[in-house]
């Protein structure tokens, strides 16, 4: 399975998004620059964290009018795995393959420390390796992680069962404590909170780790692979 880290002038998380797949899983990854406009190679496109374009305007705005992303919209659609984590998150809100947005923190703070994650559902590529609501520490690192969107984009979202992680306790004020959802079809999910920053115990949690190897498990049950760990 080859796994595509998209880099934009800005990101500041594609080196643990690398690290956390060739540590984790020891699959084939590539950087791939914001200008590329090819990603056919790739099963897996992982949308990584930072300040893309400065954040000048609202976080994701500029990013989403890279010639990567229509792309990435391409892999979208052919059911390949895309994971947008925070900035990654707000990419693909603004690049229109997530519904709804993320504004500034209700505190108005950059917050930055670990939070309790529910496992929402564990039905989707990304979460198969965690049990049905389960309880996982994962950091967050984020100005704007105030998800939002309409009632009846939120009623779909949770007929849809696309909530895919929620917050113990709110760090930012997203609606109903939402920190992570996939489109309708699950192969595409983005979430606030780092995985990639949460793959080995020296650094406080590893409970990161069963990101990487669902998405490896689910690719590998698609192409009738045996599964990892
Ligand atoms: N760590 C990140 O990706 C931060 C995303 C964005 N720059 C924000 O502050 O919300």
């Amino acid at each position: 399975m080859k796994f595509a880290v998209l880099v934009f002038p800005g990101s500041n998380c594609d080196i643990d998004c690398y690290k956390a797949v060739e540590d984790v899983l020891g699959e084939p990854v590539d950087y791939v620059w914001h200008t590329a406009t090819d990603l056919s190679a790739y099963d897996c496109i992982l949308v990584p964290g930072g300040f893309s374009y400065g954040d000048y305007l609202r976080c994701g705005a500029i990013s989403r009018f890279a010639p990567v992303m229509n792309e990435v919209a391409k892999a979208a659609e052919q059911g390949k795995f895309i994971l947008g984590i925070c900035n990654g998150f707000q990419i693909l809100t603004e690049a229109g393959l997530l519904p709804g947005a993320l504004r500034r923190n209700m505190s108005m703070k950059f917050r930055c420390h670990d939070t309790v994650l529910q496992v929402a559902n564990n039905n989707t590529p990304f979460t198969r390796d965690y049990a049905q609501g389960e309880e996982i520490v994962i950091p967050i690192a984020h100005g704007e992680g105030n998800y939002y969107c309409d009632e009846e984009t939120l009623a779909r979202l949770q007929a849809n069962n696309q909530i895919v992680f929620t917050y113990k306790s709110n760090p930012n004020g997203s609606l109903t404590d939402i920190a992570g959802i996939s489109n309708e079809q699950g192969n595409v999910l983005g979430m606030m909170p780092h995985p990639e920053r949460a793959v080995d115990q020296l650094l406080g949690t590893d409970d990161g780790k069963r990101m990487f190897t669902s998405i490896l498990n689910a690719w590998r049950d698609k192409h009738g692979a045996a599964s990892v760990r």
